[in-house]
């Protein structure tokens, strides 16, 4: 083939491609057809054909987008959408919901969960599962594809994102919330809002039969993703908690008329919110209090901890302001931040408005402590910054305000005026009409077994009446919390006679050991490591502060008191010193370490 010949033929192919992709005129140009002089009406009929393409094309594309411009115009002015981010109350509402109207089930993309107390919205397993396997894990879709479904008549399109860690720092914390995306085809507007209600409805029917538990187990931060731990817990009975008489009650009446007469409060212009402080000695049953009360009020807990190291001021406002109407916020054992404030010179308003910081367990103090202790992490939340959390909640939102405390008298009187605490409700050691209570509780004439033969029901009730007595008479009045009697109990639940009888051998090895333990633990000839005699310790702007351990209980002291002699003898109800057992810290001791601290 001569080079003529071969110019044709690739002119001839390059002209014949171009034309179908539309660009012929470009080609034509580069296939000489301009040039050439015998050939200028097939030049011509190219540049034509070309030239049609292209304004065909022009028009198609164009065609093209204002068709695309129409369609989002019409979905901007016939459609609602609205976003749900993963934090937010609604966001489950609106997953619960889709879940229970199967919403999902054309989702092919699972992530697989060990079913647990977390709540996650798994979806049911397809029919022909054996038996039983559904309840041990949750098939979680990952919602990443749109769906279209039809609800009440109207059309609704969803796309949910998932949650994204990320390395960067966000506002989040390093989390990306998950979106869920809804865009209804209605002009209605009240659809939307009917829909959110409809979800948050079927929300709270199927959660009646639980209660559910926020906490903040992250230093997440972003709006509405501070609650980021959701839990479900079996809802516990009012009639469960052992209390005096009426108190459990009369504390359920009381929430339940504030929760009702919200336009009164707002009539008589007083702020509609509630603080209850429950206070008292460990498991003498604060937290199944308030646990049982959401159970029968309906309401969901959001629980926080001041201890956790990421909660400081900000994020108490934060996580308060995120709290939906009707729930409990929560404040579990205020005075962890605050006890060691007062005295320590940090963080009270009070003392000068510093954020509660570090202090360290046994630092060095002449005496033996070990110096290489972990530091003790505190609060970073001031008191002035708790006060105006709990004046700012629910003024408008009717949250009721929790707080428990071991030690009542650790906090700052301005946290427990009324208005802020409207209730206090005192909690103690087991009296023996509770203990006879839990008893009954544990031995249900229902189910409970006696030895020694046939006995009918009524013989077995008296029966068990009196060996309720008989336990409550062999354990000392107010000697031991509800939650030690029950972990007796629980050594001999299917023996009722054998825990009435044996209940005073136990009681007294505990009361035993507890006293030993408290001459173990104060005297530091018994202890070559004496961690728990030497507390919280740190730079304190009044002098020199630091806490004294009651068993396993820290409990600070101020140390220029024990210089000058004044020590308290109890703290929080027990003996700091007990008789017959030398003081921890010498007042020498005391004045070599305020002369270090003053040098
Ligand atoms: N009054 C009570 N009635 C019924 N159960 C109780 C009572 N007190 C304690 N318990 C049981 O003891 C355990 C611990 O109770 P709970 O956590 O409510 O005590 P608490 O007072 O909140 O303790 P802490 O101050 O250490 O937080 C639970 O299992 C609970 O069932």
């Amino acid at each position: 083939m001569n080079a003529p010949e071969t110019s044709e033929l690739s002119g001839a192919w390059m002209s014949g491609f171009s034309r179908v992709m539309g660009l012929s005129l470009i080609a034509s140009v580069f296939t000489g057809g301009w040039a050439s002089p015998g050939g200028s009406t097939t030049t011509a009929s190219y540049v034509f054909d070309s030239a049609r393409l292209l304004v065909l094309g022009t028009l198609l594309e164009a065609g093209r987008r204002f068709f695309q411009w129409l369609v989002e115009r019409c979905r901007l002015q016939y459609s609602i959408t609205a976003q749900f981010t993963e934090g937010d109350p609604t966001f489950e509402w609106i997953v619960m919901f889709m879940t229970e109207k199967k919403i999902w089930k054309r989702s092919r993309d699972f992530r697989i969960n060990a079913r647990s107390s977390i709540r996650r919205w798994g979806i049911e397993i397809a029919e022909g599962t054996a038996k039983g396997e559904a309840a041990h894990i949750d098939l979680v879709p990952t919602y990443e594809l749109p769906h279209l479904f039809r609800w009440n008549g109207v059309w609704i399109e969803t796309k949910r994102s998932s949650t994204v860690v990320t390395t960067q720092l966000s506002s989040f914390g390093g989390f990306n919330p998950g979106v869920i995306y809804l865009t209804m085809y209605t002009l209605d507007i009240k659809a939307l809002h009917n829909f959110i209600e409809e979800a948050r409805l079927c929300y709270i029917e199927r959660g009646r039969a639980s209660v559910i538990l926020h906490t903040a187990s992250q230093p997440n931060f972003g709006p509405g993703f501070v609650w980021n731990c959701v839990k479900r817990k079996l809802r516990r009975p009012i009639s469960s908690i052992i209390l005096e008489d009426g108190v459990m009650e009369s504390l359920v009446a009381d929430a339940r008329e504030f929760i009702e007469m919200e336009n009164w409060y707002i009539d008589a212009g007083i702020p509609h919110r509630r603080g209850y402080l429950l206070h008292g000695p460990p498991g003498t049953g604060k937290t199944s209090t308030i646990h049982a009360l959401a159970g029968e009020l309906g309401l969901e807990i959001f629980s926080l901890s001041l201890s956790a190291g990421f909660v400081d001021d900000a994020f108490l406002q934060q996580a308060a302001s995120s709290i939906p109407k009707k729930a409990i916020f929560l404040i579990e054992d205020i005075d962890c931040a605050f006890a060691t404030a007062a005295r320590d010179g940090y963080g009270s308003d009070s003392l000068g408005g510093q954020g509660i910081g570090t202090g360290f367990l046994g630092s060095g103090f002449p005496g033996g402590a070990d110096l290489a202790m972990p530091p003790l992490k505190r609060s970073s939340v001031t008191l002035s910054g708790l006060l105006n959390v709990i004046d700012g909640i629910g003024s408008e939102e009717g949250v009721l305000f929790f707080a428990t405390t071991n030690c009542i008298e650790h906090l700052d009187p301005a946290l427990l005026r009324p208005g802020r605490i409207d209730r206090k409700v005192p909690y103690e050691l087991t009296s023996k009409s509770q203990a006879a209570s839990l008893f009954n509780r544990f031995f249900p004439a229902t189910h409970a077994t006696l030895q020694n033969g046939e006995w009918s029901a009524k013989e077995k009730e008296s029966r068990l009446s009196t060996l309720a007595q008989e336990f409550a008479e062999n354990i000392p009045e107010h000697e031991f919390s509800t939650a030690e009697l029950q972990g007796f109990l629980l050594s001999c639940k299917r023996e009722p006679e054998q825990a009435a009888m044996s209940v005073q051998a136990w009681a007294d090895q505990e009361i035993e050991d507890k006293h030993h333990k408290a001459r173990f633990t104060r005297n530091p000839q018994h202890d070559a490591r004496p961690r728990s005699t030497f507390g919280a310790f740190g730079p304190a702007s009044d002098g020199v502060s630091g806490a004294f351990g009651a068993g396993t209980t820290s409990t600070t002291v101020d140390l220029t008191t024990v210089a000058s002699g004044s020590v308290p003898e109890t703290v929080c109800g027990t003996p700091l010193t007990p008789p017959h057992t030398p003081p921890l810290v010498s007042k020498e001791n005391v004045n070599l370490l305020a002369a270090a601290g003053a040098s």
